[in-house]
């Protein structure tokens, strides 16, 4: 793929027919914890004003929390998973209704979908949650997405939204993806630390990746910082899409590709979001360690792995978990979806597939990691 220029990428966010917009927590709410109208009523003008010119916007809005833990009387964000879903509850419900009101000011509706991590892997839900985005695009409604926060498990949420802004992105096949947060640019490092200098273009985002120096959140309502929106930058970059990162404010000039923040080219064509999941934002919960043979061939690509060439299974793990796969000198090769619970692999151990057949019956006759839920690291 010929690498676009800043000019171009640009050219391509103005041109987007479908763009996924993320909006961080700083951006919506006050510290203290309540929903900011005017800030969110300002965003809605300039995703309105696209919409209107017949752009069709999916909306990821963080901010239940941080709008959340005010009216329960907390003074600031909590750090305990329970309290942080009881607020989550109470403010997702705020955030739409404002939303609704905001949005009904040029007519446009919006549409509500809590997604967890598990729907962006499982291929029903998957599938489920394309077919609704599509459906509310399709009507002009403007669909707002966060993290079913309130119940998502803890060991597999992603916490931060920009990643599942990313896979958002992926889902509806989107043209374009705009991270907005509280910081106008990518910076070559933090913005608070003496000569740090503003990035406006990324050709090369795993090259940026080694580059710059990022950092978490210090808003004190934010998560995941820096990090996690190069991290969705990377991703919509290997599945073809163009990014720009600004702050709020920015929104309406980047959405018409004038060159405000920091635009990221696409450095691949479109891929699936199941293995840029896998790749990721999964949290593998074992090991499958693997002989010369099957490390070959998984690192050559489009093969499945297969009980014979597997030597040892660590960790407690369910069929459809993430688990690394590791050669023998302990080096990752690939991620992957196990096929199997931990317990039933022991004994699938180094048989071929028509033995797994004959002594186990025919639903053990399937790859440990099938090569579609596999992707090499
Ligand atoms: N290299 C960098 N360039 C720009 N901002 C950075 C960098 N490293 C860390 N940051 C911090 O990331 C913050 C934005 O992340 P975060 O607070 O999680 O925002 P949001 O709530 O919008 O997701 C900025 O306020 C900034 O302090
Ligand atoms: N889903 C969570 C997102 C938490 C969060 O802080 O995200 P972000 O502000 O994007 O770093 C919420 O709505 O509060």
């Amino acid at each position: 793929m010929v690498q676009p220029t800043h000019e171009r990428v640009r050219r391509s966010i103005a041109q987007a027919q479908t763009i996924v917009v993320k909006v961080g927590s700083s951006s919506l709410t006050m510290p203290s914890g309540h929903l900011d109208p005017t800030k969110l009523d300002a965003l809605v003008a300039a995703l309105a004003c696209a919409r209107l010119q017949g752009a069709r916007i999916v909306l990821v809005s963080s901010g239940a929390i941080a709008a959340g833990f005010g009216p329960l009387g907390f003074e600031r964000r909590p750090a305990d998973i329970a309290t942080q879903q009881a607020c989550a509850s109470v403010g997702q419900g705020l955030l739409m209704a404002r939303y609704e009101v905001s949005f009904g000011r040029f007519g446009i509706r919006v549409g509500q979908i809590l997604i967890t991590a598990e729907d962006t892997i499982r291929a029903t839900q998957y599938h489920n949650a394309q077919r609704t985005l599509d459906r509310l695009l399709d009507l002009g409604v403007v669909p707002v997405v966060n993290e079913n926060d309130a119940l998502a498990n803890n060991e597999i949420r992603f916490g931060d939204n920009d990643r599942l802004s990313a896979l958002v992105a992926n889902i509806v096949r989107a043209d374009a993806l705009v991270l907005l947060t509280d910081v106008d640019a990518l910076y070559t490092a933090p913005p608070s630390q003496p000569g740090s200098k503003k990035i406006d273009f990324v050709p090369d985002v795993e090259r940026a990746l080694d580059e710059v120096k990022v950092a978490g959140s210090s808003s004190g309502v934010g998560t995941g910082g820096m990090v996690t929106k190069l991290e969705a930058a990377h991703m919509a970059a290997v599945s073809g899409i163009p990014a720009v990162l600004t702050c709020a404010a920015n929104a309406g000039p980047a959405l018409m590709g004038d060159p405000v923040g920091t635009a990221f080219a696409p450095i691949k064509r479109r891929g699936s979001s199941r293995r840029l999941w896998i790749k990721f934002a999964s949290h593998p919960r074992g090991v499958l360690v693997v002989d010369t043979g099957a490390a070959q061939a998984v690192r050559a690509g489009r093969a499945s792995l297969l009980s014979a060439g597997v030597l040892e299974v660590r960790g407690d793990f369910s069929a459809g978990d993430p688990i690394w796969i590791d050669d023998e000198s302990g080096h990752h090769i690939a991620k992957g979806l196990s096929g199997y619970d931990s317990e039933e692999i022991p004994r699938m151990l180094g048989r071929n597939t028509a033995q797994l057949r004959r002594f186990f019956g025919d639903e053990y006759a399937h790859p440990l990691v099938h090569r579609d839920n596999l992707v090499l690291v």
